[in-house]
């Protein structure tokens, strides 16, 4: 009998020891047994075979299974239904002869920077936990259901801890899918969620297995002014590819240029016999709020040094007037993001988004300036305390007061006759262009902060503005985009996309004993890599302590086998830049299976071609050439068996038209930046169009509606039960003395209220009595 299973061994020393043998052939998803060495080897027969730890007839493994009670019955269906084959009763081969097997060559130790699991050449899904937004569905009530989201997480004691972010809705899914919650302090931690910027050093920190939202210098575009420079720098490098942000100033370094700058815009109105726009031609924002606080307008004819403050950095931009209205309200889109590397760059947009709309008609002769931010601001923390803002409480309709999907939306340009699917196109340009032009800066600082290639990942909230050309306008990007979840649309679209996004993470599924076990050894490797650029991998030593947990020998094993693959894993931890390289490659490749309803927009079938010539040169490497070949080019090979097709060639292939590939990516940018020349697909070169068709049939994604007629939606997320509130004792300590203080506060804030209460006068404290 051939078997062609790929079989994981899971055992316990401790366990070994006290003779309750608990050796169990597993897949990757049963890690959650109580262990802290995994060995994974490799079979292609398997003949006459016992197993090699406990040289015990092989019908027990079964047994033990059951015994242990650690699979539902219906477990091989749900979880492992993409497995190549579970085969629990597969015969093993013992293990000198394995050592001596050519197959368990094949095998890779410290795949994917992540150590001790994925170790075979092909990763699977099963290798790294599921989200799904249905979790939430039971997690308010004790129930079977739930414990189907639930159990593998607290099997494994997976854990999550959050700083500076309180995001219900991350705890909620991290909660639903049995993570505990941990303290600041915890190092070991799987998934840890920031809301504002981390310091570099912390990243270096990382362990393999960690993930982290956030890549070191990624304020380089959340930061409005540095934001805009950037792209102003790419602009001044690549020309007009990079037109899509308004004309702006940042104060107070270039006051002097601000002020020639309404002296020119005045002086062309006036000339052109036009009027200046009201409520102004500019739109001054500070650098750091959000939520449209501290927005103000200034006209070229009001204008003075005194409406703007000289102390703080404020970005004027220049005031699109002209917008793309919805039944006469000016509106803007958020487009979510997520990008899994920046060099070489992998990004996702999510196919469902948000389109804010103003409350009030849109009108630039108004004269009443308190309606003004209501007109002229779209922010949806603006416009709910307005009289007239309708909130979409609606179960089902998408396109009801003013806060719509990005779907209904399309919809509704579709409608009027416009391509919402170019659209669509453009926007993604901007997202890819806007990454590209902090791709240096951000890859520089990771080459000295990120040791592992999957460690990071991040979500960006796009803020897009449509004008009446369709041309989209980037206004800003959030670094922590808004996880509120106060109406149903919220809730769906948004507990929808953490579930992809923490799938597209890859939080690799690591029993918390094994990652106690391995992480001295690991950190000692990692801060002895650190001292001794240049030291050899084989020469790390084994923290003693850790050494002596995972020398002791099973039975049956060999102690130079084993020494060999502990000081081999430990030490090849840290993987070389080549290493980093073949480890995105196959993240990339996992998830493609993992994406859910992002679609990634780079790299993608003709790509590379289109945005090398905008790519700033970042080094010999050429990370984005060689992923678009690996992941794009070799695919296609395989897919059509030798023929690669003309528009999914790289760079330095020739295209179908007789077009050189540099003057095909002008034309390319060009059509992407000249939506009055090009207002729909067909207005586009043929040769461009061949490019972009699968991106456009891509883009229907987009348009699709996300509610389902009948169907009812959450308007709420839920609350989580007791039971399932799981955190550590540190975080539960925190919590507790934060109640306290909270308490302690609001006692406090209670009496300094009663203290400055105006006395009551004795004549009404006695009509009172
Ligand atoms: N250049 C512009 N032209 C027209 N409208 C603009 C411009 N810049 C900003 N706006 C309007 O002002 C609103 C707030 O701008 P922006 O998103 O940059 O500020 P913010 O305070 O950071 O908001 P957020 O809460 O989204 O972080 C936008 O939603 C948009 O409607």
């Amino acid at each position: 009998m051939i078997v062609d299973t790929i079989l994981y061994f899971i055992y316990s020393p401790k366990i070994i020891r006290n003779e309750a043998q608990k050796c169990v052939e597993v897949g990757p998803a049963f890690s959650f047994l109580e262990c802290s060495i995994i060995q994974i080897y490799q079979f292609s027969d398997s003949r006459n075979l016992c197993d090699p730890f406990t040289n015990r007839p092989r019908k027990r493994r079964r047994l033990y299974c059951k015994k242990l009670k650690l699979l539902p019955d219906n477990y091989l269906e749900q979880y492992c239904a993409d497995l190549e084959v579970i085969n629990i009763m597969a015969p093993i081969r013992p293990v000198e002869e394995l050592a001596s097997c050519p197959q368990s060559q094949a095998v890779e130790e410290n795949d994917v920077g992540d150590y001790l699991v994925s170790r075979t050449k092909k990763v699977r899904n099963s290798d790294y936990m599921l989200f799904s937004s249905d979790a939430l569905t039971h997690i308010s009530c004790d129930s079977k259901a739930s414990e189907k989201y639930t159990w593998l997480g607290e099997r494994l004691r997976l854990t999550f801890k959050m700083m500076r972010s309180d995001s219900r809705l991350i705890r909620t899914m991290c909660h639903s899918h049995g993570f505990m919650q941990c303290s600041n302090k915890n190092p070991t931690v799987n998934i840890i969620w920031m809301g504002a910027p981390v310091k570099s050093i912390k990243m270096r920190e990382l362990m393999p297995w960690q993930r982290l939202n956030q890549f070191p210098r990624s304020t380089e575009i959340t930061k409005k002014d540095r934001l805009y420079e950037n792209i102003e720098r790419s602009k001044s490098i690549f020309g007009e590819a990079f037109d899509f942000i308004p004309e702006f100033y940042v104060t107070p370094r270039e006051n002097k240029n601000m002020e020639l700058a309404f002296e020119r815009v005045t002086r062309e109105i006036k000339e052109a016999g036009g009027e200046l726009c009201f409520p102004g031609e500019f739109i001054v924002k500070p650098t750091n709020s959000r939520q449209g606080k501290g927005i103000f307008f200034a006209n070229s004819v009001s204008f003075s040094m005194v409406d703007i403050p000289a102390e703080g950095p404020l970005l004027v931009s220049r005031y699109l007037k002209d917008p793309y209205l919805v039944n006469n309200h000016k509106f803007d889109l958020r487009i979510y993001v997520a990008v899994t590397s920046f060099y070489p760059l992998v990004c996702y947009v999510y196919s469902e988004g948000l389109a804010r709309l103003a409350s009030q008609p849109y009108d630039t002769s108004a004269s009443s300036s308190e309606s003004n931010e209501f007109v002229h601001l779209t922010n949806y923390s603006i416009n709910k305390n307005s009289t007239s803002f309708v909130r979409n409480e609606s179960m089902s309709s998408e396109d009801l007061g003013h806060k719509w999907t990005l779907g209904a939306l399309l919809r509704y340009v579709e409608n009027e006759g416009k391509d919402a699917k170019l659209l669509m196109l453009r926007i993604e340009d901007l997202i890819v262009k806007s990454l590209l032009s902090i791709q240096n800066s951000v890859a520089t600082a990771s080459r000295t902060t990120l040791r592992f290639a999957s460690t990071n990942f991040e979500l960006f909230g796009f803020d897009v503005l449509v004008d009446q050309a369709l041309k989209p306008w980037l206004l800003e990007v959030n670094l922590s985009p808004s996880l509120a979840c106060d109406a149903p649309l919220d809730s769906l679209l948004k507990t929808r996309l953490i579930a992809d996004l923490l799938n597209l993470a890859c939080i690799p599924l690591l029993d918390k004993k094994i990652i106690d076990s391995v992480t001295p050894a690991l950190k000692k490797s990692m801060n002895s890599a650190q001292d001794t650029e240049s030291s050899d991998p084989d020469e790390v030593e084994l923290d003693p302590q850790c050494a002596k947990t995972l020398k002791r020998r099973p039975v049956g094993l060999k102690r130079s086998v084993l020494n060999k693959k502990i000081v081999s894993g430990a030490a090849s931890i840290i993987p070389n830049n080549e290493k980093k390289f073949e480890q995105i490659v196959r993240k990339v490749e996992l998830e493609e299976g993992r994406r859910g309803d992002f679609i990634r927009v780079f790299p993608r079938n003709g790509s590379f071609g289109m945005y090398s010539p905008v790519m700033e040169d970042l080094g010999s490497d050429d990370y984005d050439e060689r992923l678009f070949d690996e992941v794009i080019l070799k695919k296609n090979t395989k897919n059509s068996s030798g023929h690669v097709s003309p528009s999914t060639s790289s760079a330095s292939s020739s295209t179908s038209s007789s077009m050189h590939i540099e003057d095909l990516s002008d034309l390319f940018h060009d059509v992407m930046m000249q939506c009055n020349k090009y207002p729909t697909l067909a207005d586009v070169p043929i040769e461009i169009r061949e490019i972009i068709s699968p991106w456009y049939e891509e883009a229907s994604e987009y348009t699709k509606k996300i509610t389902q007629e009948g169907e009812t939606y959450a308007c709420k997320l839920p609350v989580i039960r007791s039971t399932a509130r799981l955190r550590t004792k540190s975080c539960a300590e925190f919590y507790e003395v934060r109640k306290v203080q909270m308490a302690k506060k609001k006692e406090a804030e209670a009496a300094a209220a009663k203290e400055n209460e105006p006395a009551v006068p004795h004549s009404i404290a006695a009509k009172r009595v």
